[in-house]
């Protein structure tokens, strides 16, 4: 029978507090001190230790240092002091584990992939972003959707997609040179100009992503208050250690990811400005929902499109891009019933995820990814010579080069991947274990989060030799010299096994479409004397400052 505590019940209430808060106390204790620092296998393992006197420290250990820094520098000098198994306990004592060697990465991404997927933090974090489709998923599901995604991402369909790439780049050429014309009209004598490199490499991959992934025209090149490019640029204003700690904090919270994208909240989106804490989620909130928007516009197009096709023929009549090939093969599926055996067939909801998630992957990474090679030619001139020489007479002979002839560059391909290498967009992710194993010869305890290291993992010494850090495309030529760079997990860019990017070749093919072209028509040097690059730390790396530089015309 249930008895009411009072006074009378002859229960002290403040026994019963007592007891309550000493639980939670030793709850606390455990989970702070006594597991990392007494009880956990891993303990012994090399790593940072800061001070236990330290209430910040107990608290966010290694947290705060991580999300303010560079991303992936940090860790690059732990594996420099501590090698190539390290810990780091981060927020409410729970550790992390950095393993960088070829041995771990096959089990942990390739081998047992399954045991080690993504953590939840990052899954939401992602899918907040850049929708639930393929990134968000593992297991079986994820093997079928990929297995449904996979034949629109492959060198066929990719080789038919490169002419899309040539009409923005070329507008995005002509404005840089009408800017520089405008500048020496107006009496600086001079045609050579600061721009803020970044702005306008996402706006050009902006619309190379949605050309090739929608057959959607954004135009965001010529339209300053493109819906699409306002509500990424206001999306990745948010992207600092502050507000990636605050996503992140937020998204563990059960329940909170889906809020975030309810009407209701989107309504009331007002009331986060005045949580302190909070206020940026108004952003966030507001953004996601534009974004959504044209997304659901751009699927309802394709399937208009397609239903259109289908009545009058059953080929793909000339539609190249990503989407349409998915809406015709979900068609075809439906239709005949295949897939119900290997493939997937998406639902609406389903397809519209994959929209955001080609989007929210494709297109800043891609910028990012173009900016920073940007950011080592302008630092190292006699490359960008060198490159330029390549590039230059193939593309006077032949100015929109089809996938072939860009692969067919080798100097451009050594750029490409070299700064792929040095500045990679997304310079880590994150696993956890489902089971306790041996990684590495280490006993890894059920839950233990794992941070895949890919920016350090690629410049690590043991692998790419004294030279690791340094911009040198020619490496690429030399690899079957290297004696210990391992084929497959010395570089992590776009990670290996089940789920690594499956718009790789495409970002490479784009990249290097783009950097022909532009660094064909321009030179590139730095905005001022001593120009440092600034990194954002968070889950991908774009430049904090849009990456000013000086540019001028190469004469023709
Ligand atoms: C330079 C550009 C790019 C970089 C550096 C990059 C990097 C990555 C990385 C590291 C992952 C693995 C994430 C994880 O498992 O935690 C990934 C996955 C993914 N990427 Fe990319 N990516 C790029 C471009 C693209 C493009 C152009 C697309 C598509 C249009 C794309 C779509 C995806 C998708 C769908 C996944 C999930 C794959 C799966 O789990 O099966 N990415 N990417």
């Amino acid at each position: 029978m249930f008895v009411p505590l009072n006074w009378n019940s002859g229960v002290d209430l403040t026994v019963v507090s007592c007891v309550v808060l000493g639980l939670i106390g030793l709850k606390a204790l455990h989970q702070f001190i006594l597991y990392p620092w007494a009880l956990s296998p891993l303990r012994a393992l090399p790593g940072p230790k800061g001070s236990l006197w330290s209430l910040k420290y107990i608290l966010y250990g290694e947290f705060p240092k991580i999300m303010y820094s560079e991303a992936g520098v940090l860790q690059r000098e732990w594996s420099k002091l501590y090698g190539k198994v390290i810990r780091a306990v981060g927020p409410f004592g729970i550790e992390r584990v950095i393993f960088l060697s070829p041995a771990a990465m096959q089990k942990v991404l390739v081998d047992d992939w399954i045991d080690y997927p993504r953590a939840d933090f990052i899954r939401h974090t992602l899918g907040l972003i850049a929708g639930y489709g393929l990134l968000t998923h593992t297991g079986d599901e994820h093997r079928t959707m990929r297995r449904t995604l996979n034949p629109a991402f492959s060198i066929a369909s990719l080789s038919a997609q490169t002419d899309m790439y040539y009409e923005p780049i070329y507008s995005l050429v002509s404005i840089l040179k009408s800017k520089c014309k405008a500048a020496e009209k107006a009496g600086t004598g001079n045609r050579a100009i600061v721009v803020p490199v970044y702005d306008w490499l996402s706006k050009v991959t902006l619309d190379i992503i949605c050309l090739t992934a929608f057959g959607y025209v954004s135009d965001s090149l010529h339209s300053p208050h493109n819906e699409l490019a306002e509500a990424y640029h206001d999306l990745l204003s948010l992207q600092n250690g502050k507000n990636s700690a605050a996503i992140i904090t937020l998204v563990s919270i059960p329940g909170i990811p889906k809020l975030l994208r309810t009407k209701l909240l989107y309504n009331h989106r007002w009331i986060l400005k005045y949580l302190p804490q909070l206020a940026p989620m108004e952003i966030l909130v507001d953004s996601i929902k534009r974004i959504r928007d044209i997304s659901a516009q751009i699927l309802a197009e394709r399937t208009k499109d397609a239903l259109a096709v289908g009545a009058a023929d059953s080929s793909l009549a000339g539609k190249k891009d990503i989407m349409s090939l998915l809406v015709q093969s979900r068609m075809q599926d439906t239709t005949s019933g295949d897939g119900a055996s290997s493939k997937m067939i998406m639902s609406d909801e389903m397809m519209m995820e994959q929209v955001l998630t080609f989007l929210g992957a494709g297109h800043e990474t891609t910028a990012s990814g173009l900016a920073w090679t940007f950011w080592l030619l302008s630092t190292h001139p006699k490359i960008q010579e060198k490159l330029r020489a390549e590039v230059a007479p193939v593309l006077a002979h032949n100015p929109n080069p089809d996938f072939r002839t860009l692969k067919g560059m080798d100097y451009l391909n050594y750029v490409v991947m070299e700064s792929l290498r040095l500045f990679p967009p997304a310079p880590m992710t994150v696993r956890k274990s489902a089971k306790g194993d041996f990684v590495d010869g280490v006993w890894v305890p059920k839950g233990t989060l794992f941070y895949i290291a890919i920016r350090v993992i690629n410049t690590y010494k043991g692998f790419w030799g004294n030279d690791a850090e340094e911009f040198r495309p020619e490496r690429w030529a030399e690899l079957d010299k290297a004696p210990d760079y391992h084929p497959t997990h010395s570089f992590q860019t776009f990670i290996n096994g089940p789920h690594h990017c499956i718009g790789k070749t495409m970002a490479i093919v784009e990249m290097s479409a783009v950097l022909a072209i532009i660094i064909a028509s321009f030179k590139f040097s730095p905005a001022y004397p001593g120009q440092k690059a600034h990194p954002t730390a968070a889950i991908t790396m774009k430049p904090a400052d849009n990456l000013p530089l000086l540019i001028e015309p190469v004469e023709d």
